[in-house]
């Protein structure tokens, strides 16, 4: 029986609430177990609200018999009084991972209408309290704030709330800035709870140190319709209304504000994507510069997925030479293997990812930049890589936190976004979907790079692949959506779109 449960209302990501909230519930559910004190965990509990017809509409609360104990937010106060420990989500594989379970854990998702998530957090709260535990209602918060506040509570500190998300992270900025941003940057919030909340932090840092110029606040448009991440990442284009300079720094955030894409326009007004390969390129490759430089031997990895660019791969490879990882889609799985290092840098190529820094490690770097056997130059980089880490929000991606890492970089490194995107250049690519009658069929392996049934698909996109210069494709069944995902890459986009829509066919 918890202790502590906290809930908030807030708009939804686009597709991403569902493993949002499985990994909120799955990381607290370790940490417990890491504390062997899993009655004490808090637990969260979030209300969203998604616009995709297609999602689950309404709670449902199933014991690990799969029995269904609720599946209306009416019948939820009832089951939840009632309901006999442990009570797990179908979709957690939990109880094997923290040995016995007395941790209650929902998944909610509900369909549409956000003026309805004050209401059902309500039902919430009326549960919760309903079997006695102690709940804090933190109000609208974009998903990584509840992420930092129960991070900060499960950790000690009880009294953490949005307020201390914002003073800490605006310190941190303006600990590491040694001149104020020079140049404005266009953040196109999705309407979704990100504007309100990037505002704030924009006031603690200052409009002297940073320029942020909310689009999309939600004050008329619809959440992520024609804007938001997701839509600049799969289109590979701007928002719909966004009125773009060359070189200019535009980003956009997803509903949630959990994650973050830039994008500008060449000297020939061509659209250049800056997606999460290129944010967890320039995050590595200051990490290891600043190590070099600060004489700490560290070991540095970076994770993607296999929708990351085949050129991001190589140059971070070949031309830089650090150690990549690859993991099946999905931050969960991305965020375990970052943990395996002393320093992990994951990042989705959608945008959605962050750093992890063992606490050894930051130890070692705070005590290098203080270290009198070291000279001042490896001193000065050991400070400025601690005060770096300060800036990242290591519990979960963070759209707000990686804008602020990605500006604090560029304005140490005195870049404009054209030396940022010329580290590299992108295969052309693209992502495409394919409806079926049952996606479950497809079973994929080695880190989804593969399908291994139906045993005659993989020969086929093998074949097709063959045919396109610097071709790659793979396809698996989204986690997310009724649907097979179908990523094609090659040597010119004309080649990437037909090598997608010969391998779809393929599958279909
Ligand atoms: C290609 C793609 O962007 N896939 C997304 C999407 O998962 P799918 O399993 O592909 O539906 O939603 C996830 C949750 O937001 C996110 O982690 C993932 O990266």
């Amino acid at each position: 029986k918890p202790d502590n449960v906290r809930v908030s209302y807030g708009t939804a990501g686009f597709r991403g609430n569902a493993s949002g909230m499985e990994y909120v519930f799955f990381r607290m559910g370790m940490l417990a177990a890491l504390r062997s004190k899993l009655k004490e965990a808090a637990i969260g509990v979030m209300v969203t609200a998604s616009h995709n017809p297609e999602h689950d509409n309404g709670v449902k609360l199933i014991d690990p018999q799969g029995e269904m104990l609720a599946q209306s937010w009416e019948s939820l106060a009832t089951a939840l009084a009632n309901a006999p420990f442990p009570i797990v989500q179908e979709v957690l594989a939990l109880p094997e991972k923290i040995g016995t379970p007395c941790i209650f854990l929902a998944k909610i998702i509900i369909k549409n209408l956000r003026p309805s998530s004050l209401s059902l957090s309500r039902a919430v709260l009326d549960g919760a309290s309903a079997f006695g535990a102690t709940c804090h209602d933190h109000g609208l918060l974009t998903t990584p704030q509840l992420h930092y506040i129960l991070a900060c509570y499960n950790g000690g500190d009880i009294k953490v709330d949005e307020e201390h998300y914002y003073q800490n992270y605006a310190s941190a900025f303006k600990a590491l800035l040694n001149v104020p941003v020079t140049s404005p940057v266009t953040v196109d919030c999705a309407n979704g709870v990100g504007a309100a909340k990037l505002t704030k932090l924009a006031e603690r840092i200052g409009a002297n140190i940073i320029d942020i110029v909310v689009y999309n606040d939600g004050q008329s448009g619809k959440l992520n319709e024609n804007c938001g991440a997701d839509y600049v990442k799969v289109q590979q284009r701007a928002p719909a209304g966004l009125n773009m300079e060359p070189f200019h720094r535009y980003a956009s955030f997803d509903g949630d504000a959990d994650r973050l894409i830039y994008y500008t326009l060449d000297s020939d007004c061509n659209f250049i994507l800056l997606d999460g390969d290129k944010i967890a390129a320039l995050f590595a490759t200051y990490i290891r510069d600043n190590l070099k430089k600060a004489s700490i031997n560290l070991r540095l990895g970076i994770i993607q997925t296999a929708y990351a660019n085949g050129n991001s791969t190589n140059f971070l490879i070949n031309q830089q030479n650090i150690e990549i990882a690859c993991t099946p889609t999905g931050v969960k799985y991305l965020h375990e293997k970052a943990l395996t290092f002393d320093i992990g840098v994951y990042f989705e190529a959608n945008g959605h990812g962050t750093i992890t820094v063992n606490q050894e490690c930051k130890n070692k770097i705070s005590a290098a930049a203080f270290d009198p056997n070291k000279s001042a130059e490896e001193r000065f980089a050991a400070k400025k890589l601690k005060l770096f880490l300060d800036i990242i929000n290591q519990t979960v991606g963070d759209a707000m936190c990686d804008l602020l890492a990605v500006e604090a970089i560029l304005q140490d490194k005195n870049w404009s976004v054209k030396e940022w995107y010329r580290i590299y250049t992108e295969l052309p690519n693209r992502q495409a979907k394919v409806q079926v009658a049952d996606r479950r069929i497809i079973e994929t392996g080695d880190a989804e790079r593969k399908v291994i049934l139906p045993s005659m698909l993989q020969p086929a996109i093998d074949e097709l692949v063959r045919k396109y210069p610097s071709g790659r494709s793979f396809v698996r069944p989204s986690g997310t959506e009724d649907v097979v995902r179908v990523y094609a890459e090659a040597n010119t986009q004309e080649n990437a779109d037909d090598l997608a829509q010969q391998v779809s066919l393929a599958v279909y």
